[in-house]
């Protein structure tokens, strides 16, 4: 079920932002978007190896590193992506509360070059947070590929704050992301940061409450405490209440009750959020120029792979093709490893045999644990040494987030979560595997329903017992042409796990799961706005947002990145 605040306690949480400030180590936080590179930076910052893969998600809670750079010692702190930090689930959560509770010394927001918009209001709110921020804007090979260029002095002019240009997964501009972290470190915040001004009415109210919360909670930049004051950001005040005494909180509450209650906090919180997006927009129209040529040669492989007519077909074909590179290429190396196994059994046989071990001793140790384990070894390991290569491979090629767009229509139909298809997918390599991955989904009730019906999905320990049923089912196909494809059966078999998962999750959201929250529930806002990429609609303030796509897609949470995604 992911993580929660009630499952691990309020003290683990805590623990996350635990981070021993040893002395002359600063504290740098890597925050930002989902899937854009936040643990590849991480990884060729401190030489660990953070998990990192195309889709959204991959984080779930912070991870920490170090490294020395001109006898600077830095601990790097992983956040887990989030689209803004008005936090709607529990890794946002954990990312605006290390920000404003981790006390950092700086944060750097990576952002995707491909995407810069989009990814901009995320670096506003961090910015209107804290001093220090650092714009790192990654995935620069990428954006050159789609011919975007973008004006990163006229950017760091702009904005008031250093921006570096990465391509973290070749390790480019990294050295210029050390340099710029110790100049921060050293020669402090410029003075000219942007800080985007809103209505004289709002402005006013902030200055008032500004005093209020410098005296309450010091520690917290009194100006973006203030808006939060002025926006009703419930799920802040939360999170407050695990870090500051009640009686401060109370206190800070009821004074700024008296300036802020005839106010509309929704409406003042959608109109932030879109000063916010109509900054970014500027900011893309004036530094961001891009040539469509190359952008729409993508978007024409992407229209035919996530077509009505061709995109399914291609899912199958290419689903049955990695089965069949599966099954097959697992044949020998199963049949050498079982061989060298089960030889070695007659050994251990013969060594109890010598040393007159017990037959009921001989029976649990080798005939019951080392045979099993044996089986399993042999049965389970080529197939999986197989299957995740290939998998990682697709996941790579942006393939994943495709065939999730593909089946969103389906999923959706059943009352689940069209990233339950990602868990799925992995739980074809393994169940488990599969079960645990279902913490990207952020709704509880479509999260428990890919759980439960992950094991619906064969995983491929048990392709051989499916094969041999396969066999006995199509007894007369093997007999008409000869042989039966293994590949084509296992294939159909994960179609019925399909069929049976999307019917079992459609009885569960109606039955059992009627009253778990889920995120089609959640409200959509009115405020809406389309995005530099068409097709792509944002609701801003909130993580939810629809996509349309030739009005047969509509879709949820951070489901747009992965219309989005390389
Ligand atoms: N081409 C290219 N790919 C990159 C670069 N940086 C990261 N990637 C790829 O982008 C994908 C996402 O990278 P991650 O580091 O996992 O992204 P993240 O921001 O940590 O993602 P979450 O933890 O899910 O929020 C991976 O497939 C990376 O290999 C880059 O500079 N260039
Ligand atoms: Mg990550």
């Amino acid at each position: 079920m992911g993580l929660t605040f009630q499952s691990t306690g309020k003290n683990s949480m805590k623990d996350m932002f635990k981070v021993e400030r040893a002395d002359n180590k600063y504290i740098v936080a890597l925050a930002g978007n989902p899937n854009t590179g936040k643990s590849t930076v991480f990884n060729s910052l401190t030489g660990l190896h953070q998990h990192t893969g195309n889709w959204p998600g991959k984080t779930v809670t912070n991870a920490r590193g170090e490294f020395s750079y001109k006898e600077k010692d830095f601990i790097l702190v992983d956040l887990p992506g989030t689209y803004s930090l008005f936090a709607s689930s529990v890794e946002e959560t954990i990312a605006r509360d290390f920000i404003c509770f981790g006390e950092p010394d700086a944060v750097v927001v990576v952002v995707d070059a491909t995407c810069l918009e989009r990814n901009l209001n995320l670096v506003f709110q961090v910015m209107e947070l804290t001093d220090n921020v650092i714009l790192c804007i990654n995935l620069i090979d990428e954006a050159k590929k789609k011919n975007i260029k973008i004006d990163a002095k006229r950017i760091e002019n702009e904005l008031g704050v250093p921006v570096v240009l990465t391509a973290a997964r070749n390790n480019e501009g990294i050295e210029d992301l050390k340099e710029t972290l110790c100049v921060l470190l050293k020669d402090g915040v410029n003075p000219n940061k942007k800080r985007i001004s809103y209505t004289t009415s709002i402005e006013d109210l902030v200055e008032n409450l500004k005093p209020i919360c410098e005296e309450n909670v010091p520690f917290i930049n009194s100006r973006w405490l203030s808006l939060r004051l002025i926006d009703g950001d419930t799920s802040f005040f939360n999170s407050m209440s695990q870090y500051i005494d009640k009686d401060t909180l109370e206190k800070l509450i009821i004074d700024s009750k008296k300036i802020t209650s005839n106010i509309d906090k929704e409406k003042i919180r959608e109109y932030i959020t879109e000063e916010n997006y109509k900054y970014a927009e500027y900011i893309k129209n004036q530094y961001v120029k891009q040539d469509n040529k190359k952008f729409s040669k993508d978007a024409k492989i992407d229209d035919i792979i996530t077509s009505k007519k061709f995109g399914i077909p291609i899912m199958l074909l290419i689903l049955a093709l990695i089965f069949w590179i599966t099954i097959e290429g697992a044949n020998v190396p199963s049949q050498l490893l079982a061989k060298a196994l089960f030889s070695f059994e007659n050994v251990l046989t013969n060594w109890f045999n010598k040393i007159n071990a017990p037959a009921w001793l001989h029976g649990i140790l080798v005939l019951g644990l080392y045979k099993t384990l044996a089986w399993v070894i042999s049965v389970m390991l080529p197939p999986m040494a197989i299957f995740f290569p290939l998998f990682t491979l697709l996941e790579d090629l942006g393939y994943l987030p495709r065939v999730a767009f593909n089946l969103d229509h389906l999923f959706k139909k059943a009352c689940a979560h069209g990233k339950q298809c990602l868990t799925m997918c992995m739980g074809l390599g393994c169940n488990a595997a599969g079960v645990v991955g279902c913490r990207i989904i952020e709704s509880p009730r479509e999260r428990l329903i890919a759980i439960i019906t992950n094991n619906f999905v064969p995983c491929n320990g048990r392709f051989p017992t499916l094969i041999a049923i396969s066999s006995v089912f199509f007894a007369a196909a093997v007999k008409s042409t000869g042989k039966i494809i293994p590949a084509i059966f296992v294939t159909l078999m994960v179609i019925i796990g399909v069929i049976v998962t999307l019917l079992v999750s459609y009885a569960l959201s109606k039955t059992l799961l009627k009253g778990v929250p889920s995120s089609f529930t959640l409200e959509l806002r009115s405020l809406q706005k389309t995005s530099s990429r068409k097709n792509i609609i944002y609701i801003p303030n909130r993580q939810n947002h629809i996509c349309s796509n030739e009005g047969y897609f509509s879709c949820r949470s951070c489901w747009c990145t992965y219309m989005d995604t390389r």
